[in-house]
């Protein structure tokens, strides 16, 4: 990939974990990202969107998706969660705002609008730039995309899956922000990032999204998993609010509810290969 630094490679279940680094146009930083790549022919690729606090080495490493990945033929991409490197005042000193937080929109408001880009970032930059370095073809943008994420990467998939309709053959998420405009790390972040108007949300508000669909976007299916003993669950994370949107419509739903799960990348490994099958299905 032009311009992109291998920093590391892997070994790891016949194919390679790498992670990379590069000079971002739409943030204007450098950005890193974690890429596995399965041995063999990739059938397609699966963006993981990782959650608040996380970096692109964090599903890499905890989350154990490459034996799957590696078993399907799967690609998976794993970017940063926002930016880093600037030095905007007060940028690092809430860890669910600013650094480490980027909530996978364009920011509106100063000083975040000039480099928290997460969403054009992934959507005309690094995307284009992964796909076509994977089927080999730059500028052909044919292989199969999936996309997923943990929390606030689980609002980032469902969004980025609803705003961009035809981009993605299959989402899924686990344990997601499913209604961010009437939750706290939400309503912080869309003040800071998209300012006080609240009717600019709704557009990223998976629940609200999902509401004003005219039929269902996925036909195939949306999966999201859910542990019950989530410590974020009752304050933060409303998938009942997200469940109620998709039924309006018509769109499938498997909501998996687990007993005794919490919020973590235990819980993660533990659904993760249903969600690498979920994934194949569509890419296959
Ligand atoms: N730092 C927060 C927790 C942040 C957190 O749980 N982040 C989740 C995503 S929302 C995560 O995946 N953290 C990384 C990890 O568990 O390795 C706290 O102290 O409560």
């Amino acid at each position: 990939m032009d311009g992109f630094a291998l920093l590391s490679q892997h070994a790891c279940f016949g194919g390679w974990q790498q992670f990379w680094q590069h000079a971002s146009r739409e943030t204007g930083t450098s950005m890193r990202f974690g890429l596995y790549r399965p041995p063999g022919p990739v059938r397609g690729l699966l963006v993981y969107l990782a959650g608040l606090t996380c970096t692109e080495e964090t599903f890499a490493i905890k989350a154990g998706a490459q034996r799957r990945a590696a078993e399907l033929g799967l690609a998976v991409l794993s970017p940063d969660t926002s930016p880093r490197g600037t030095d905007i005042a007060g940028q690092a000193e809430a860890w669910d705002f600013g650094v480490g937080a980027g909530f996978y929109l364009d920011a509106t408001q100063a000083p975040w609008a000039t480099n928290w880009r997460m969403e054009s970032y992934l959507m005309r930059e690094l995307l284009p730039a992964v796909q076509a370095e994977l089927q080999g073809v730059p500028g052909v943008p044919g292989l199969p995309v999936g996309l997923m994420g943990h929390s606030m990467g689980g609002h980032g998939a469902l969004t980025l899956a609803l705003r961009h309709p035809g981009r993605f053959a299959s989402v899924s998420a686990l344990a997601p922000i499913c209604a961010p405009a009437r939750c706290p790390w939400g309503r912080k972040a869309f003040a800071g990032y998209l300012g006080p108007d609240e009717s600019t949300w709704a557009a990223h508000d998976a629940s609200a999204l999902m509401a004003s669909q005219a039929q269902a976007p996925y036909p195939r299916g949306i999966r999201i998993d859910q542990g019950l003993a989530d410590q974020f669950l009752a304050e933060q994370l409303h998938p009942e609010a997200f469940e109620v949107a998709c039924a309006a419509v018509g769109q499938p739903l498997t909501l998996v509810r687990h007993a005794d799960a919490d919020h973590g990348y235990y819980f993660i490994a533990s659904v993760i290969d249903a969600h690498l099958a979920h994934h194949a299905q569509a890419l296959g």
